[in-house]
């Protein structure tokens, strides 16, 4: 138990650099506009509110331990509530100064503060380090797999030092003893009500849905009239070295159309375009794009597959006319594509490229992304009834025995 002046504990690896490859997978994929300038966040909520409320499942156990473990160290054990759960991730220009994490008056119920380091300093984002002001250790280099837990109060006033290259993600929680605080209720009440509803109205409901385009439009200022920045799903597509085309025909739209809502085009199915090869299946949404993209990085070198004469089986050559439309939707969702580069770059000059293209092996991800997204999706209604009866999210044992977990 911590009896420090200033009670804190950092523990090397307690995550899996497996499980933090998932959780970028799901930041990547899902993420919207965050709460302080150049940080994207997604949080439990916002992920059933975008109908992939699957997604939640990897989070389940890793809460658990580390609740567990705050618990252990600080001795309040079975006291506490998670109060807060979410991936933040911060890119060039993000920063925080000396505070503690109970500093204004709606955060008082904030106990303890866990942030597990996703990616790692100097490999996939440079500056970022984090400062205790009292006391050792001053400096914590994040690395990949590593927490800090802390107490949220002034005994341990810290900053991060400003980001200045890459994107540097984490996993954060935050700890109450008030049980009017309590996420997991939350959440379940909020699971309850999307399922019910998205099993009676919709045919895949596996699939993701948008949230309203304003909360995924950078810089944020700039999100009531879309006049200069990028749309931060098109713009993650489109640094992976795709672009996509509007699969539906309509004639009303055009680049200078501006009645035409934009908002509704990313809602729309598309197709993906990678060179001048137009892949033949129909995504849903932008969403659904990103999610198998985001999917196919994170598992490509596990479904490298040889090159055969099927491959051209699904790809079409790009016409003319074709560019046009792709050309058109970049004008409007990638209005400065100079400043989604600086938000976005990953330091690609320092690393060998990670996997190279090919569309059998992006096909088998179509179908692994969809293995994935069906088994969980099976999981959480399995576990659903579970949590609401005991009004708490864990790990249930059944689902843990069909994972091989
Ligand atoms: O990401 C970190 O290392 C700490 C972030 C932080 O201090 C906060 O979000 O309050
Ligand atoms: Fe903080």
């Amino acid at each position: 138990m911590a009896k420090s002046e200033h009670p804190r504990l950092i523990i090397q690896n307690f995550l899996s650099q497996h499980l933090c490859k998932e959780l970028e997978f799901i930041h990547k994929s899902c993420s919207a506009i965050g709460y302080r300038p150049n940080v994207f966040s997604t949080t439990l909520s916002h992920l059933i509110a975008t109908n992939s409320a699957h997604l939640i499942l990897p989070f389940v156990p890793i809460r658990e331990r580390l609740k567990a473990k705050v618990e252990e160290f600080f001795g309040c054990e079975f006291e506490l509530f998670v109060e807060f759960t979410g991936l933040i991730s911060w890119s060039r220009g993000a920063s925080i100064g000396w505070h503690s994490d109970d500093n204004r008056p709606y955060l008082k119920q904030r106990d303890f503060a866990a942030v597990c380091y996703l990616n790692s300093y100097g490999e996939d984002f440079k500056g970022g380090l984090f400062h205790f002001q009292d006391c050792e250790p001053t400096t914590v280099v994040p690395m990949a797999g590593d927490v800090v837990m802390y107490t949220a109060d002034s005994r341990n006033i810290h900053s991060v030092n400003e980001i200045t290259d890459g994107e540097r993600l984490t996993l954060t929680l935050w700890f109450s003893r008030d049980g009017s605080h309590d996420e997991d209720a939350k959440l379940i009440s909020f699971l309850s009500q999307s399922l019910l509803h998205s099993s009676e109205n919709r045919p895949h409901s596996y699939l993701p849905l948008p949230a309203s385009s304003n909360m995924y439009w950078f810089p944020p200022e700039q999100a009531s009239n879309y006049q200069l920045g990028f749309d931060i799903r098109f713009a993650r597509i489109h640094m992976l070295g795709y672009n996509l085309y509007p699969s539906q025909d309509k004639s009303c739209f055009s680049a200078l159309d501006s009645s035409y809502d934009l908002s509704e085009i990313l809602m729309e199915p598309l197709r993906l375009v990678r060179g001048d090869e137009l892949f033949d299946k129909e995504f849903i949404n932008i969403l659904h794009v990103l999610q198998v993209v985001q999917f196919y990085c994170w598992k490509a070198s596990e479904l490298q597959t040889s090159e055969n004469e099927e491959r051209r089986k699904n790809v079409v050559q790009l016409s003319q006319s074709q560019w046009e439309k792709i050309n058109d939707l970049k004008l409007m969702f990638l209005k400065d594509k100079q400043l989604a580069e600086t938000v976005f770059s990953h330091l690609t000059c320092d690393k060998p490229r990670q996997h190279s293209f090919d569309w059998v092996s992006f096909s088998a991800a179509v179908t692994a992304w969809e293995a994935y997204t069906c088994k969980l999706h099976k999981d959480l209604l399995t576990s659903l009834p579970h949590w609401r009866s005991h009004q708490f999210i864990f790990s249930v044992p059944a689902v843990g025995i069909e994972n091989g977990a």
